[in-house]
């Protein structure tokens, strides 16, 4: 398990990790969300031990990992960090970019590791091509079989989807998926740890999610938990699309009294239906999303809304009829 404790890290006034603790187990996935600046390069590089803490510490299976003023040649031998930039080696083939991971075992056994990794990635086609003849997609695949050949402890991911179309973002996020939770070393498997500015992907495959903020980690727990009861409206909208309405302007949908008026509510759209009858809105846009349409209407100066539909006989300016069940929404920080 790697542990992080109270890690910090300034670079001369920027705070760019504060105080941030978080656990990662072997076989479970983490996701780590926050906007651009939040400070998610920066912490994954105190994890890897590439980067200096002003103070705080990691530490693997209970064992300190050294930051690179301490250590010849930075980095920890069981952690892996693949970058947003893959770093493969330009002039050798895809086979060679992962082989060069296992240059240390045999060759038998890594001659049947690269192969095995090779199909398990979807490589074996594009093998013996070098990086740059390869799609986008098939080098972040290579990125992460070099980075999980020999089975590290820990893998470390900078957006991993970012970079990718549908679907090498789904091939990719079915694989991590796979690979963290059947690939075990003797038993113990890898721990992994995913950091994003957009939610979409990682919310699917992690078992923890955690929003950083400012260099913060504000809130953790189960996708579902942080997707449904966001602690604040920052960490609403890095999970998924969200309405936010100060409170005061919600009356008309029969909320109890609140001290604090100017509280946001944080609205998924699919808490809000068309009905039949119940408050009258104004259709302002409608978005095709193929299996669905999303639907921006104005109920009145200060409220206007976006919700979900597979009604495809909506237009701009008709007039609908909303609902809200007030049981699921409460008020926010902002
Ligand atoms: N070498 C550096 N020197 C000074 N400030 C830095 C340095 N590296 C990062 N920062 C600052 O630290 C903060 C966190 O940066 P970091 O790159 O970790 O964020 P990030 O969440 O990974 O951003 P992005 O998603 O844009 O890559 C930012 O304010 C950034 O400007």
């Amino acid at each position: 398990m790697l542990t992080a404790t109270r890690l910090t890290k300034l670079y001369a006034d920027v705070r760019a990790v504060r105080n941030v603790s978080l656990n990662l187990e072997p076989g479970r996935i983490m996701a780590l969300v926050g906007a651009s600046g939040s400070g998610k390069s920066t912490l994954l590089n105190l994890l890897a031990g590439l980067a200096d803490a002003d103070s705080g510490e990691v530490r693997l299976n209970g064992e300190r990992v050294k930051g690179p003023s301490e250590v010849l040649v930075p980095g920890h031998e069981s952690i892996r960090l693949v970058h947003q930039e893959y770093q493969l080696m330009p002039n050798v083939s895809v086979r060679e970019n992962i082989a060069y991971a296992l240059r240390f075992f045999e060759k038998s056994y890594r001659d049947f590791r690269v192969n095995q990794l090779l199909k398990l990635c979807r490589l074996t086609d594009v093998q013996d091509r070098i990086p740059r003849q390869v799609s986008g997609g098939e080098k972040q695949r290579t990125a992460i079989a070099r980075a999980i050949a020999d089975k590290p402890a820990v893998l470390l991911l900078d957006e991993p989807f970012s970079h990718l179309d549908l679907p090498n973002r789904l091939i990719v996020r079915d694989l991590l998926f796979d690979l963290i939770r059947h690939e075990t070393i003797d038993g113990s498997a890898t721990a992994c740890l995913i950091v994003t500015h957009d939610a979409t992907d990682a919310l699917s495959i992690a078992d923890t999610l955690g929003i950083l903020c400012d260099g913060k980690l504000i809130q953790t727990g189960a996708p579902v938990d942080v997707y449904h009861r966001p602690i604040n409206a920052y960490a609403a909208r890095m999970t998924g699309p969200v309405n936010t309405v100060k409170y005061k302007h919600f009356q008309l949908f029969g909320l109890p009294e609140s001290d604090n008026l100017d509280a946001l509510i944080c609205l998924r759209p699919e808490q809000i239906k068309l009905t039949d009858s119940g408050i009258p809105a104004t259709i302002r846009a409608v978005y095709f999303k193929g299996s669905h349409y999303e639907i921006d209407v104005e109920v009145s100066r200060y409220i206007s809304l976006r919700l979900l539909t597979e009604r495809s006989d909506l237009q701009a300016g008709q007039q609908v009829a909303i609902s809200i069940a007030t049981s699921g929404i409460w008020p926010v920080k902002n």
